[in-house]
């Protein structure tokens, strides 16, 4: 009997791999397919999914490079046995921050493909810039300057705008955008998002951008719900930017129209399939899960993230806050690390050849990160081994790149010396300690002791759920509930390094089947199978290691001061010698 029962479609259009997603009505993963940039891309060059200006801290991606990528994943879900005439509705999810620049004619372009040619062999001339730039990208320190002093101070602008200036985020992006390259600039018709870039594709029109997404800009002024103009005059000057980027609508849940015919006419797309709002990776990473109060998301992708739903919005120059991409009135809480898997890869391959009895690279990472004792003291009292590993400029703290290694005893940390610490071991542990430990201290202030608590149970999450690539690893997901607690423990999703699709398929059911007023907590809430769905996988909160790591909260933060004085000092001795000025 043939099955005409609904599928839905999530995608992940993230950093290094498309990734899409099939699911039923009742949240069942159907079909899954992966196209991988470095592995599977021809013609373009990368690594790590993206191409690099090392001269001016340039990251970008080829945006054809992504369109190769759609048409792949589609042939490889048919290949799979999808039938796609049963997939009712598709919704996705981008890499934030990165832009996508449209020419004169890229939507006519768009709503004239034909089924027989792919849609990197049509679209190429739709953009004004063949390349996006890319959310490691940190060319823009001059303009982030412009950002954070257009409304007064940092401060000011975290708390309009949800995010103080950051290197990544679009506003500053599209001020050095249309300084370094005004022709480009002046033949843009329209600006989209990754997300909304992926969206546009689907529905064959240029697609508005969502929500939650549009907080990653610097331009949008989350509580008064639209763009704030100062800051859109100061990124494009008198020109109309508000045009170019275009209405963003409430509705997270709402239809940007039907999947445009060469879907159909090519992949037997039905043509009353709905195109659901696209929105960021992370704020999609939220929706994989029915999340609790205080419940915490570790996203261990290429970047590091920390997530938490929160109905207080309580912005800060050193987080980011965005509007939920489902629920009006509640909020997403993010801190955003650009050296997460990148930096554990290195410290991996600098490791010794793997020795016979140890199964992988990862293995023998493992057997180093947690073979030590915390801290990589030899006893309790002896002095702590902490470190920064930033190959590329890290985002919190602000700092150059560069590895930097310290010894902590409870006063000044002191740099180490090359013998104080046996390398490259040693930095296995270091490194996963450092990045959690600096989750741990800049999530303070949205954590909250569980209630009713005889214990006394310190402020931390209630459970933590690790997802991305990163969660599949059995030392990252002990250290985790070792150092970020987790009144419940550690848990990650049965879906593993897809939760990002998996949240956006979970969107387009709602989008799809939600009854009048139905929200998506309720209607997901209702077919989530806690049992099927997750799985614990680390014990969280245990009281005397996670007392031992205040030492570490106490170290990592001193470090990090360290680091950024001398960073001043650097700067300003530049400045009085000239040095590095143009
Ligand atoms: N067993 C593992 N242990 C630690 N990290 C892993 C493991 N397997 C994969 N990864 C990491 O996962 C990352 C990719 O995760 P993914 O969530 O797919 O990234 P993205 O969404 O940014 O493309 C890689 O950089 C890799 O280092
Ligand atoms: O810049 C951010 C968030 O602010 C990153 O989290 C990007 O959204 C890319 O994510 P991954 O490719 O690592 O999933």
């Amino acid at each position: 009997m043939i099955d005409e029962s609904p599928l839905y479609l999530g995608f992940d259009l993230s950093t290094q791999q498309l990734k899409g997603i099939a699911i039923t009505s009742d949240l069942k993963v159907a079909y899954e397919a992966v196209f991988d940039f470095d592995a599977d891309a021809t013609g373009f060059g990368i690594k790590n999914g993206v191409l690099t200006n090392e001269a001016e801290d340039e990251v970008y991606a080829p945006v054809t490079m992504w369109l190769q990528a759609i048409d792949a994943v589609l042939q490889r879900l048919q290949d799979k046995g999808i039938d796609f005439g049963r997939v009712r509705g598709i919704s996705g999810a981008g890499q934030q921050h990165g832009s996508v620049y449209w020419s004169e004619d890229g939507e006519h372009a768009l709503q004239n493909l034909h089924e027989g040619k792919s849609l990197e062999a049509q679209l190429h001339h739709a953009f004004s810039y063949p390349y996006s730039p890319n959310w490691q990208d940190s060319s823009t320190q001059k303009q982030c300057d412009s950002f954070d002093r257009h409304l007064g101070d940092e401060v000011q602008l975290a708390l309009h705008t949800g995010s103080k200036a950051h290197h990544r985020f679009t506003g500053p992006q599209i001020l050095r955008f249309r300084s370094k390259h005004p022709d480009a600039y002046s033949k843009t018709s329209r600006i989209s998002l990754v997300s909304s870039f992926l969206a546009s594709v689907f529905v064959g029109k240029i697609a508005p951008i969502d929500i939650a997404d549009v907080c990653g800009m610097n331009l949008f002024d989350i509580k008064a719900g639209s763009y704030n103009q100062k800051l859109m005059a100061l990124a494009a000057g008198p020109s109309d930017l508000e045009s170019k980027l275009g209405h963003v609508p409430e509705d997270g849940g709402g239809s940007f129209g039907e999947v445009q015919k060469y879907f159909v006419r090519r992949y037997g797309f039905n043509p009353s399939c709905t195109i659901a709002p696209f929105t960021g990776d992370n704020p999609s990473t939220i929706l994989a899960l029915p999340l609790r109060p205080l419940d915490a998301i570790v996203s261990l992708g290429t970047s590091t993230t920390f997530l938490m739903s929160t109905p207080h919005y309580k912005p800060d120059p050193a987080v980011h806050f965005m509007n939920h991409p489902t629920t009006s009135g509640l909020y997403m809480f993010m801190l955003c690390y650009k050296n997460g898997g990148l930096a554990r890869e290195q410290i991996r391959d600098a490791l010794p050849p793997t020795p016979p009895g140890i199964s992988d690279r990862w293995s023998l990472f493992n057997y180093h990160a947690t073979h030590t004792r915390p801290l990589g003291a030899s006893i309790e009292s002896s002095p702590a081994k902490i470190a920064l590993y930033f190959p590329r400029p890290e985002i919190v703290p602000n700092v150059q790149a560069g590895i930097y290694r310290f010894t902590y005893t409870g006063q000044q940390p002191t740099v180490s010396s090359p013998s104080a610490w046996k390398l490259p071991e040693d930095d296995c542990r270091a490194i996963l300690e450092s990045q959690l430990l600096s989750l741990r201290l800049r999530s303070r202030g949205i954590v909250a002791p569980p209630s009713p608590n005889p214990q006394n149970v310190p402020a931390q999450p209630r459970r933590v759920y690790l997802v991305g690539g990163g969660s599949r690893n059995t030392a990252i997901a002990k250290l985790a509930g070792e150092i970020l607690g987790g009144v419940e423990g550690v848990y990650r999703l049965d879906v593993g390094g897809n939760a990002c699709a998996l949240g956006s398929a979970y969107k387009a059911v709602w989008a799809v089947e939600r009854k009048p007023g139905e929200t998506f907590e309720d209607l997901i809430g209702s077919r989530w199978r806690e049992d099927e769905f997750v799985e614990k996988i680390a014990d969280g909160y245990q009281e005397e290691i996670y007392r031992m790591y205040e030492k570490g909260v106490d170290g990592l933060e001193a470090v990090e001061k360290s680091v950024l004085e001398e960073q001043a000092r650097d700067v300003g001795k530049a400045s009085t010698t000239g040095a590095g000025q143009v």
